[in-house]
Parts: structure tokens; sequence; C-alpha cells
């Protein structure tokens, strides 16, 4: 590693200081000659793309800002500064190489366009790239990155890690790193223009809808995942409950979770990298340690296996991720019904408007969400993934765009996609319409057969649109 220059730390979605590699790094080499710390909000991401879309809706662009608010803390308590800058990546980093030039210190890349990035940058200052993402180090994992070897589905993935051993060989957490060094400022002056609530218009509905349950940064990502295994002890039932829409209200006494968790929602600290996933894995070791391993505990891993699954896999097979061989033209009509959560179905209408309004939803909601659009609307998939992309807070290029590859039948699994029904998944799901009627609370009382058949086309609803024609049938 070079020593001349000062070290420029650039963050991206590893906000945090424990378990970082490279802020681990840094300290190993002890007094070095100086140390700036960057975060680049990048200016195409408020761009509207042609379909309306950017990739900062306003509870993603919260929970970030609390993100970088948390680490800025804590790194200014070690006298290091994080100077949060809006623009180009590229333009702003050269800029502030000609003033200063720095050794650049940063995580590999996940997507093409950081991969792009990267290269551009290499060209006028050294890199330096580390690995906060994963559970695994790519050089674990070498023989199978490869075009030929790669596995086409999860479980050819998690066969060949058992077969491997490779589950008792990740590596543990690393402390947070105490770091030494002559604070420096950013030299390039371009402040974050973050989106205007003021020009948000907040719906009628929304005053009486539940409010956002997630708070970022490293600090609340650390005490969730502590309460979730600890005082929570939600982890004893994940099994069971990891495919409800909602976590059950207290005052529900029948229900068997009422008030209790009903999956991790580890997934936006995850996301941004304000928790590692080293961090989770070693929880919950931990727990398992106190209550025994069992299928819950277990069943949780696997989550976090599918996500290193998709992780690797956008690392392997880069732009090919996100191609469609068979595009779909965009039906202006049913494109609006769905930005504005008025398709006319009230599970999916319910499952947008919390996807909007919070950020977060349900692993199933999601499944219903994706298969709807692509196997009922019958629009491009890839749309749908943008549009998640706007929305949630706990964006991950690979989860995001590979979970939706899946249920189009686009990726890398053989068996040509997965279509939900939606009424026997609603009658699965949620026969008391717990969520739906969270979410539309205009609709007032309502039964289970009513919102049946006016999702099969007999307009039992009056007050509610009704359903766009369906390219598949719902039941
Ligand atoms: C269409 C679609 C889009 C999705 N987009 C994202 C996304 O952008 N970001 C994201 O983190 N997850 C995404 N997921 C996966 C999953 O829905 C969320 O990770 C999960 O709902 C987050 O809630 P949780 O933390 O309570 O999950 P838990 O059930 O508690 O799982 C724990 C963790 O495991 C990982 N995980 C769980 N399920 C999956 C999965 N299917 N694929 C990859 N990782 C998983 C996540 O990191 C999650 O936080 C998507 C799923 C679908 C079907």
């Amino acid at each position: 590693m070079t020593s001349h220059h000062m070290n420029l730390v650039w963050l991206r979605n590893d906000l945090r200081l424990h378990d970082h590699p490279m802020f681990n790094q840094l300290a190993a080499q002890g007094e070095c000659p100086g140390l700036a710390v960057v975060f680049i909000l990048p200016q195409h991401w408020q761009q509207p793309d042609p379909n309306g879309l950017t990739r900062l809706g306003l509870p993603k662009a919260r929970f970030l800002r609390a993100c970088l608010i948390d680490v800025q803390r804590s790194l200014y308590q070690q006298n290091i500064r994080l100077s949060l800058l809006g623009g180009d990546p590229v333009r702003l980093l050269r800029d502030w190489y000609a003033q200063q030039p720095f050794h650049l210190h940063t995580a590999a890349a996940q997507a093409p366009e950081e991969a792009s990035w990267l290269r551009a940058i290499a060209e006028f200052a050294p890199v330096t790239t580390y690995e906060p993402h994963t559970l695994f180090r790519q050089q674990q994992l070498a023989e199978l990155l490869t075009a030929d070897n790669w596995p086409s589905s999860y479980s050819g993935f998690s066969r060949w890690l058992d077969k491997r051993g490779l589950l008792s060989h990740i590596d543990a957490p690393l402390p947070p790193a105490i770091l030494s060094a002559d604070p420096h400022e950013a030299p390039v002056a371009a402040a974050i223009q973050w989106p205007d609530h003021q020009l948000h218009q907040v719906p009628a509905w929304a005053g009486r809808v539940p409010v956002t349950p997630f708070h970022g940064g490293e600090d609340a990502g650390l005490r969730h995942l502590a309460a979730y295994l600890g005082q929570e002890n939600a982890l004893r039932h994940y099994k069971d409950s990891r495919n409800q829409l909602c976590t059950a209200p207290a005052s529900e006494a029948d229900h068997p979770y009422s008030g209790s968790r009903f999956a991790s929602q580890l997934s936006p600290w995850l996301a941004w990298g304000a928790l590692s996933v080293r961090q989770v894995w070693a929880g919950i070791q931990r727990w398992e340690s106190i209550h025994g391993t069992d299928e819950h505990s277990g069943w949780l891993k696997k989550e976090l296996l599918w996500r290193e699954y998709f992780h690797w896999t956008l690392r392997l097979k880069g732009a090919a991720v996100f191609h469609n061989p068979q595009p779909k033209p965009l039906d202006d009509s049913r494109w609006q019904a769905w930005c504005t959560a008025r398709t006319g179905y009230p599970a999916i209408d319910a499952g947008l408007r919390e996807l909007i309004h919070t950020g977060y939803s349900s692993n199933r909601m999601r499944q219903w969400l994706a298969s709807f659009f692509i196997h009922q609307l019958g629009l491009d998939w890839r749309l749908g993934a943008a549009f998640f992309e706007q929305h949630l807070i706990d964006f991950d290029v690979a989860s995001n765009w590979g979970n939706w590859a899946y249920i189009a039948g686009s990726g890398q699994d053989p068996r040509g996609g997965r279509f939900f029904k939606l009424n026997k998944q609603l009658e699965l799901y949620d026969p008391q319409l717990m969520h739906l009627q969270q979410w539309l609370p205009e609709l007032g009382p309502l039964t289970l057969t009513q919102v049946l058949h006016h999702q099969s086309g007999k307009r039992t609803l009056p007050n509610w649109p009704a359903p766009l024609p369906p390219t598949n049938p719902v039941d």
C-alpha cells in the first residue's frame, strides 16, 4: 500500500465502523499521513428516467441520511471528517485528486455501474478495494466463480457450500477500528441536494396508516439486532412467522405471534452496510449457543445465504442480470395504475401503499407484487425492479434484481419463473385482512369473500376501482 499520499476512504453502501475490513486495515497501518472519508450521492439518482422513476424515493432518502449522520458522528468522535458530496463520483474524485492526491480505499464494485466508476478512477489514482458486503471472501468461492461452474440455482450453491464445509469457515466480525490520522477536509465543495419533502404530496390516507418503523444508522442497526435476538427473542418463531405480511398487533390475542416481529427486518441496515452480514451471522450463532440450533435459526441463516447467492451471481454475471431477452412495450394505463396503487386489486394496492409510504414490505408481499406485475399485468419485469429500486429503503442491487429476474424466469433458476395466484395467496396469508385493512382504511369493514370476488372481476367493492383485466387468472 502506498504511503506518501493521504488515504481517502470512499464509503458507498458500507456505512459503518464495526467489522469493516477497510477501516481495520487502515487502523493496522498506524499513524498515516492523513485520512479523509467521503460519501458521494450520485446526482443521476434523482433525475427521473423516461418512466418517471428516480433511484431515491423519500423513505429511502430519509433512511440513507440517518445512516450518514450516524457514521459522520462516529467518525467525528475519532477526529475524522466525513464529507458528504453530491454529483458525479468520478468527476468529483478527479477534481479532489488534482488538488490533493490520495490513495483511494473503497468497497469492491457490486454492480456494473460501480465497476465502471472504479475503472475510471484507477486511471488517475491508486485504488485498493475491500469486501465488506458478504459472508464469504472471493478467494473462498474462487473455484465456483467461473461462467461454467456457477450453479444455476440456489440449491446448487447451498450444496456446494455444504460439501466444502464452508459454513464453518465464515470469518468472525472485526471489532470497530480505532483510527489515528491527521484529519483532512474535502478540497472540493458540492453539497448533496436531498429530495424536497415539501414537494412530496402527502395522500389523504397517510394519516391513518402505520408509521415507518425504521431509523437508519449503525447504532440503530446494532440495537435492532440485539433486540431481535435478545429482549424480543423473535427468532424463536422465525420459520413459522416469516411468511406473514405484517406483525400482528399485540391486541390480536388469538394470534400465535401477536406483537412479536414476524421476520428480522434487518434488511435496511444490511443493504446500506450499517450492519455487517458477518455481525448478523455471529449474532445468530450466539443465539444458537444459548437456545440451541433449530429450524428457526437455520432458516434465517438460509435467507442470508440467498443474499450471498444473489451477490456473487451479480459479481460474476454483471450486466446480464439486468437483461430481459423478451422485453415488453409499456402499457401506460397499467403502469399509472400501479404507480398510484390503484390497480383495482386491494391486496396489491395495499402492498403498494405500504412500499411507497414506508419503503419496506415483507418478502411474501414482494413476491405477490412482482408476480402480479409480471404475470398478471403483463409488464416488463425490469420496470418493476426499477420501481422497487426507487422505493425500497433496503434496496440492494443484487437481491432486488436477482429476485425480480427469478420470479420472471429470466434469471439463474431453470424453472421458468414463479407465479403466485393472488386469491389463493390472500386466503392463505391474510385471511383476516389484517394487512389489507391496515393499508386501505377507507374501505371500512370488509369480508374476505368480498375482496376475493372483487379481485375475480365481480366488482363487489363499489368504492375501489375495477380490477385491470389480468393476463392470467387470479384464482
Ligand atoms: C421482488 C423482490 C425484491 C426484493 N428486493 C430486495 C432488496 O432490494 N433488498 C433486500 O435486502 N432484499 C430484497 N428482497 C428479498 C427479501 O424480500 C427481503 O430481504 C426481506 O423481505 C427483508 O426483510 P427481513 O430483513 O425481515 O428478512 P428476513 O426474512 O428476516 O431475512 C433476513 C435477511 O436475509 C436476506 N434475505 C431474505 N430473503 C432474501 C431473498 N429472497 N433474497 C436475498 N436476500 C434475502 C436479507 O438480507 C434479509 O434482511 C426482495 C425479494 C423480492 C421477492
